[in-house]
């Protein structure tokens, strides 16, 4: 199953789940001078980051709006990006937070889990309840794909809906609660499921209560660094159960600005995926 892989990635190499939110702005001159459409740049761009980081990293996360801002050209750097990181043997996240219902549903999971874009785990929307999420079964049963389904998000505003008490539970738990029950078909060797949960490194607390509710969710914890979570942060969970992935995009891929605009960027970038890696690791 692919959180097992997931598991063995974040065990073995890091817990690092690197974000490629590419901007154009992130480019380095040495390729934003090169004369060519600006899908080829930033996927030299990423291609170049995967080829530096795959042995430290446990897997990329890919944000689609980055590319579907640019267009036709932007998704064709998606396709590429997706392409090659599964051509490099490491496990991709669509960043797509797609989330309808029944056929809707149908068509998000045949376009992110087959064809151009086909991710290896997608994040999905579930606040529109199971018939958001169920579209995607098959593809997690005869395809082997996962999902990391949004919990407790690490924006400020998350606390505006996610933190209402209904029937006596923060909504955010009753959520839990659901995203725990469509997981239980697809729990791997590892004890964890393919069903996984986005929960934010911003609320540390709520994210220590919640790995120890559901001990067989897997999460992916977005901010760190350019948000604010930290190494230490992260510990006490960790230290408890190799449960999670962590994402960090804007401080790492821009990690090489007022450094260098030459080749050597992408040395930058390792460094700083390198530095993220100690910070988690030494805590552990
Ligand atoms: O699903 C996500 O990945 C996500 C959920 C969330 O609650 N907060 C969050 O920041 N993210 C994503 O995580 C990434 C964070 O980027 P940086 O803040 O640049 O590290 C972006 O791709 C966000 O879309």
């Amino acid at each position: 199953m692919i959180i097992d892989n997931l598991y063995n990635e974040a065990k073995g190499k890091s817990p690092v789940c690197l974000g490629l939110d590419t901007d154009e702005s992130y480019l380095p001159k040495c390729i934003s001078d090169l004369g060519e459409g600006v899908a080829d740049k930033i996927f030299k761009f990423n291609k170049d980051i995967v080829d530096h980081t795959k042995d430290i990293v446990s897997c990329y996360k890919v944000q689609i709006a980055y590319y579907e801002a640019l267009g036709l050209e932007g998704m064709k750097a998606y396709a590429k990006t997706m392409d090659y990181i599964r051509e490099s043997g490491s496990i991709s996240i669509g960043d797509i937070k797609r989330g309808d219902i029944a056929a809707t549903g149908e068509k998000y999971a045949t376009g992110h889990f087959q064809g151009d874009f086909e991710a290896d785990i997608i994040t999905v929307n579930g606040y529109m309840g199971e018939d958001a999420i169920s579209p995607f079964y098959p593809y997690l049963k005869e395809k082997g794909k996962g999902l990391f389904v949004l919990l407790r998000t690490s924006n400020k505003s998350a606390v505006d809906l996610q933190d209402v008490e209904a029937g006596g539970q923060k909504v955010y738990l009753h959520m839990g609660d659901l995203i725990k029950k469509w997981g239980e078909g697809f729990i791997g060797e590892s004890g964890f499921s393919s069903i996984g949960s986005v929960v934010g490194l911003t609320y540390p607390d709520e994210f220590y209560m919640l790995s120890k509710t559901y001990p067989n969710m897997f999460f992916l914890v977005p901010g760190y660094g350019a948000q604010g979570g930290t190494g230490k942060d992260l510990a006490r969970i960790l230290k408890e159960s190799a449960c999670a992935v962590v994402n960090s995009s804007r401080g790492l891929i821009t990690a090489h600005k007022n450094k260098t605009e030459d080749t050597d960027y992408a040395q930058h970038i390792r460094n700083a995926a390198l530095a993220m890696k100690g910070d988690i690791t030494r805590w552990l």
